[in-house]
């Protein structure tokens, strides 16, 4: 048998069951989507990949997936070329891609019994409808379902075959709240039995919630990658407070004193960013202790997973821009070629703001998936 090397394992000790080295892809225009991405996932590991439309998600997921060859770069999948050997990595890997396209008259029993016919060890019909949730609407016809109905029929057919690696591309997209937590609780049971899943989202909460680690892409790089917390820990906290009536900013204790870096003020609601949380709250309180007065509004938080990424993506794009400028290209390139998403600052407007929560951390719409690419 062969021991398991340094090679095999990533940083976090487990067997690496997606290798992805210095990764591109290069369509058929010219326009090179995906510039030099490296992760690995390991063996029982959820892994998240974020970024903003056309950050190059979807072009990284199907060259895992073995739908085109990198144009750069190296992919394996459970230790295999997942493209140049599919035969050995396919029976092993489960996907549910950004749209199925089921033939709408079959019913949904029908669907599943077709797609059990192409893969090897199947589950039964009526378990794996079960599993998602779709046993009562075994006998509807496909194109009755509803949006959210027709995701746990694509997930059910990428479960078919009990796969050890999991591809969900946006799985919870047009599922309601109800729906959306019914997924996340099934990925969990799924990756605590030991599946790998790696999963792309729009849903900011869905990646803090689910993933153990992730990468946040902008412009086919990788910008940012960790857990969860080591992303959002790189990113400053924040106070805000309504200044108390006859009281200015000046006012205050002197806030690089509080390891305040950085305060905005709006309609006598101030906003302090500090990455010494609990420094600067207390000072902030103290003060508020000793004149006494009252903080009214009083919101003291660490950095959410949302505002780590707009932050990012914010400072990835201005860096990007600034070299390009420095080139002495063409500014305002945006997203590239294909060019159809909108760019990080579109994205911004859309996600919620600073303050609110990510439930509905929904940043962009829905894409839709590009088959017969060249690449
Ligand atoms: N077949 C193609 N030919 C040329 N360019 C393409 C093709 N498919 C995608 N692109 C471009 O590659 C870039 C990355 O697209 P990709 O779909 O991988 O991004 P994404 O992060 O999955 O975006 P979304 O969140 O919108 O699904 C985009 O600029 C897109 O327009």
């Amino acid at each position: 048998m062969k021991t398991k090397g340094d090679e095999d394992v990533n940083t976090h000790g487990h067997e690496k069951v997606i290798e992805v080295t210095d990764l591109r892809r290069v369509y058929g225009g010219g326009f090179e989507a995906v510039r030099g991405i490296t992760f690995s996932v390991g063996r029982g590991e959820l892994f998240a990949l974020l970024g903003t439309n056309g950050a190059g998600k979807t072009s990284t997921v199907e060259l895992l997936e073995g739908l085109a060859p990198p144009s750069g770069g190296r992919v394996r999948v459970l230790g295999h070329d997942p493209y140049g050997e599919r035969a050995a990595v396919r029976p092993r890997i489960g996907v549910m891609l950004q749209e199925g396209g089921f033939p709408s008259e079959l019913t949904v029993a029908e669907t599943v019994r077709m797609w059990a016919g192409c893969t090897s060890g199947a589950r039964p019909v009526g378990e794996a409808l079960e599993v998602v949730g779709l046993g009562r609407r075994a006998g509807v016809r496909v194109k009755q379902l509803s949006g959210g109905e027709k995701r746990r029929l694509d997930l059910a057919l990428a479960l078919l075959g009990r796969p050890e690696v999991l591809f969900l591309d946006e799985p919870t997209t047009g599922l309601d709240a109800e729906g959306r937590q019914d997924t996340w609780e099934l990925v969990r049971e799924l990756r605590d039995a030991g599946t790998t899943v790696l999963l792309t989202t729009h849903y900011l909460e869905e990646a803090e919630d689910l993933a153990d680690r992730l990468a946040i892409l902008h412009e086919g790089t990788v910008a940012a990658t960790g857990t969860p917390a080591e992303v959002t820990a790189s990113q400053p906290s924040r106070i805000s407070f309504e200044l108390p009536t006859g009281y200015f900013l000046g006012d205050l204790p002197p806030l690089g004193e509080l390891g305040v870096t950085g305060h905005e003020e709006n309609d006598r609601v101030v906003v302090l960013r500090t990455n010494e949380l609990q420094r600067a709250a207390t000072g902030l309180l103290l003060w508020a202790e000793r004149t006494r007065v009252e903080l009214r509004r009083l919101e003291v938080r660490s950095a959410s997973l949302e505002e780590a990424f707009l932050r990012i993506a914010r400072e990835t794009a201005a860096a990007a821009e600034a070299a390009r400028a420095g080139a002495g290209g063409e500014s305002g390139t945006g997203t590239g070629a294909g060019g159809r998403g909108p760019g990080v600052g579109e994205s911004r407007r859309v996600g919620t703001g600073a303050g609110s929560t990510t439930d509905s951390g929904l940043l962009s719409g829905t894409g839709t998936r590009k088959d017969g690419m060249t690449a």
